[in-house]
């Protein structure tokens, strides 16, 4: 671990950690003296691992620059810019995003509410489908890989799992959030991105996974959420409910067909350009960037 004030690659002033996961350790930065801001994620430090794995752990932090750099233009993706090595540790750089992961969000705010829910998934949903259309799926969207910047923007990282749809990987998948003909054994999908989404939406809105990491290996579909959480269910906005439920069917079919389809419903919640502002009331960040994006779409 790296404490302030040391220096990564003769070049990168540590400031802080930001987070650490399976697959490294990452901080904010500076670049040099007086340079920006940015994040860096470094592998893990080496200790007994064999040097197949460690060999591997390096080379999905060159995959994930290799991938960012074909995945330039999508909007509201953090993606790895190239790094180099420190004391044989792979590193790369990203855009630091000042603000913090929706897991921290919902920790210190709780349950989201409905209309924040829709606004923070349907920028998502924008990300997410750019990213289908350039022929990739992400695999790996949860409320760690989600970041709201203090303007309301939220971004998606972590490329690590990104793959073209119907690759032959079955492997990665966070219990809870992928979708159960993947735990099968079937190739993620955008309808698996899709699912995906629909269970960040859940863990915002009720703060629960809607099959509570019971999806593994069943062969024959189960209800999603049981009894005591139906209450909760019932109390979301029936429109995010009903497109929330959608997204995470059992059967990728019923599903719907990409995340415009879902963003479409979801507009049908927030506040648009003829919307009146509430006098006296400052929306909050994230719809107050909705709002601006949503401006400049019409
Ligand atoms: N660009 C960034 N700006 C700000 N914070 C970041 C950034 N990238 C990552 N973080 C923080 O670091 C945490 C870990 O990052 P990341 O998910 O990339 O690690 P990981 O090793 O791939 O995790 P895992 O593999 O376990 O999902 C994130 O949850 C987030 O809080």
């Amino acid at each position: 671990m790296f404490y302030p004030g040391e220096v990564v690659d003769d070049r990168y002033v540590v400031q802080e950690l930001l987070g650490e996961g399976a697959s490294g350790e990452v901080y904010r930065v500076q670049d040099g003296e007086t340079g920006p801001d940015l994040a860096l994620k470094i592998q893990p430090p080496r200790f007994c691992e064999d040097t197949a794995w460690y060999q591997e752990s390096s080379d999905e932090i060159h995959n994930e620059v290799s991938i960012g750099e074909q995945l330039r233009t999508v909007p509201g993706l953090v993606r790895a810019l190239p790094g180099g090595y420190h004391a044989g540790r792979a590193y790369y750089v990203m855009r630091h995003v000042s603000g913090r992961d929706l897991v921290d969000f919902t920790e210190r705010e709780g349950a989201v509410s409905s209309v924040r829910t829709a606004a923070i998934v349907a920028q998502l949903c924008g990300t997410v489908g750019e990213l289908h259309s350039q022929g990739w799926v992400h695999r790996d969207i949860k409320l760690e890989n989600t970041l709201i910047a203090s303007d309301g923007q939220v971004w998606l990282i972590d490329l690590g799992s990104a793959v073209r749809p119907g690759s032959e990987i079955h492997l990665a998948a966070t219990p809870g959030y992928t979708a159960p003909e993947v735990v099968q054994g079937a190739a993620a999908s955008v309808a698996s991105d899709v699912f995906s989404l629909g269970c960040l939406l859940f863990k915002l809105a009720i703060m629960n996974l809607p099959y509570l990491n019971k999806t593994g290996k069943r062969l024959t579909p189960i209800p999603p959420f049981p009894d005591d959480l139906r209450p909760a269910l019932e109390a979301l906005d029936p429109v995010l409910r009903a497109v929330g439920l959608h997204m995470i069917a059992w059967d990728p079919a019923d599903r719907p067909q990409s995340t415009n389809v879902v963003a479409g419903e979801l507009k049908r919640l927030l506040p648009g350009p003829a919307t009146p502002p509430r006098p006296g009331r400052e929306p909050d960040p994230v719809l107050r960037y909705w709002l601006a994006e949503y401006r400049n779409d019409s």
